[in-house]
């Protein structure tokens, strides 16, 4: 039976796990042998070594842990199925060592790895490559791995040491940020840039957190595809192929050029667009100037960070049960639908317990549940350029949190406190339920039988005790026009 048609038989009765995009993105990399010679996920005496000295064990050189963290029920079984988030099978893991690791205390699973089948889809799936599928090169090959757009600087830059070294040159974006395609469309478009047989591979390599480790493992990914060199902006030791440092470049203001900053004359003004400033120009929608990147790198980026007028953002209220949040909540979105120019959602708690969420309880588990699938369609909506609202009581922090990370990856996120006082909350008592739960009917009710973790992380807190609820929305609104996402009223 072919991989295709489903899993072998002997493989149907294992269990089976979905790694993280981090964990995922490793193992794609090791089955393709770009990880050579790592062959599956490391155990602790390897990890350890690789994290006190960057070398493996039998004293390879190897820059990063790469692990397999498992929940504790999965660590009794000898084999598993690796599927991706869709649950399809990818491979299957032999398990060698089961251990602790001893920071975070994630179970680990150790050991090697057996293919069942390459991961087939995404984005930009026909380009990616094996480096058994790459035609050799002839002579030396630069490679560019990179996550940032190429400006005019960093090409020229390339095309100066591409010629030193007589290369040619490997565009390798690397994906796991949050703007892929556009990272991806941006370097396809700048190739005419570049010498002529300019070839570009996607390689899927989040960042670990690094910087001289990342550019040492980008070097193994670099040699893995047949580099010769890799263009970095500094030397780092126990690399597998050389890396090559540009000079420093500018733009020479008075003949309207990018040079290296040695061939500037004293006297010339060289002027600078600093990634602040860019920022700045791609929230306010202001164009990006021809002369400091080429205008298809400048579409894409305004892809990425569209401007803040019309970029996705979240509005999340948090507070106790009374505190306004819903009252609050529904003033803005009939303020902002009746400003118009943006979709509104109101994901408001009580309606989202209803829908999303029916059927679960008030236990943590099941309060984290529903955020998190509040979390989930908020961040879909901000992905769309739209406008959630949502005013659920989400009482832990931690969960909040994630909420935040999960909408910032698409756009903009602003936590509004609804910080009324317990007492007020209790004295309104819309629903009779502060009633209910002090006479012991409603159990794990929050504030009063159940916690409730302050923010120290709101953009805005609110007390709704000391405000009607017009004012209450107008300083959301305020809010949100100093920052830019509405126009002032
Ligand atoms: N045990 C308990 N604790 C807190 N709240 C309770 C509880 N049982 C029912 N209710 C009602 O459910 C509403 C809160 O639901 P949420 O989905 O916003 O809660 S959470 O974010 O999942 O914690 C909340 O509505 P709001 O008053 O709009 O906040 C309550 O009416
Ligand atoms: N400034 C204010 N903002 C919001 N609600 C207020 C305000 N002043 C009084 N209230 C009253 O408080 C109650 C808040 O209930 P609600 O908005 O459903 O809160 P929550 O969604 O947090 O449970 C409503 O009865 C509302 O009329």
């Amino acid at each position: 039976m072919t991989a295709e048609a489903g899993l072998p038989d002997t493989l149907r009765d294992l269990p089976a796990w979905t790694p993280e995009p981090v964990e995922l993105a490793d193992l794609e990399l090791i089955l393709a042998g770009v990880y050579r010679p790592l062959k599956g996920f490391l155990g602790s005496f390897d990890t350890a070594m690789v994290i006190a000295g960057g070398r493996l064990a039998d004293g390879t050189p190897w820059p990063v842990p790469v692990t397999l963290s498992v929940p504790k029920e999965l660590t009794e079984h000898d084999r598993l199925v690796l599927q991706d988030p869709e649950g399809v099978p990818l491979a299957v893991l032999t398990v060698e060592e089961r251990w602790q690791d001893p920071t975070s205390g994630d179970q680990r699973l150790a050991g090697p790895l057996e293919a069942l089948r390459a991961p087939a889809h995404g984005p930009f799936h026909a380009m990616r490559r094996r480096p058994d599928e790459m035609e050799p090169a002839a002579g030396p090959v630069l490679a560019v791995a990179t996550r940032d757009f190429l400006h005019r600087r960093q090409l020229g830059q390339i095309r100066q040491v591409a010629e030193r070294l007589g290369a040619r040159v490997l565009l390798m974006p690397l994906l796991g940020g949050g703007h892929d395609e556009s990272l991806v469309r941006a370097l396809l478009a700048v190739r005419r840039e570049l010498p002529d047989d300019v070839r570009v591979v996607p390689v899927p390599l989040p960042d670990r957190g690094d910087d001289d480790r990342d550019i040492v493992l980008r070097a193994h990914v670099a040699a893995a595809y047949g580099a010769t060199h890799l263009l970095a902006e500094r030397e780092v030791e126990d690399v597998p192929i050389p890396i090559a440092v540009p000079e420093p470049w500018a733009y020479d203001a008075d003949v309207e050029v990018w040079r290296p900053v040695a061939r500037i004359e004293p006297d010339h003004v060289q002027a600078e667009l600093s990634p602040e400033r860019l920022g700045e120009l791609l929230d306010a929608g202001e164009p990006v100037p021809d002369w400091f990147t080429p205008p298809a790198v400048a579409a894409e980026l305004a892809v990425a960070r569209p401007p803040k007028r019309s970029r996705g953002i979240t509005v999340f209220f948090t507070g106790l049960s009374g505190s306004g949040k819903s009252t609050v909540a529904r003033g803005l979105a009939d303020a902002l639908i009746e400003r118009g120019g943006r979709t509104v959602t109101l994901l408001d708690g009580d309606v989202v317990r209803r829908m999303l969420s029916a059927g679960l309880t008030f236990s943590r588990p099941d309060r984290d549940l529903n955020i998190r699938r509040i979390g989930f369609v908020a961040a879909e909506i901000t992905r769309h350029g739209g406008v959630a609202i949502c005013a659920p009581i989400a009482p832990y922090a931690a969960t909040r949190a994630e909420v935040r990370r999960m909408v910032e990856a698409h756009g903009d996120f602003v936590l509004v406190h609804v910080a009324t006082p317990l007492e007020e909350c209790e004295r309104r008592d819309r629903k009779g339920l502060y009633a209910k739960a002090r006479a012991g009917l409603i159990p794990e009710f929050t504030g009063v039988s159940d916690p409730y973790e302050e923010p120290d992380d709101a953009d805005l807190t609110i007390d709704t005790s000391a405000l009607t609820p017009d004012e209450a929305v107008g300083r959301v609104l305020t809010l949100l026009a100093e920052g830019d996402w509405i126009r002032p009223a």
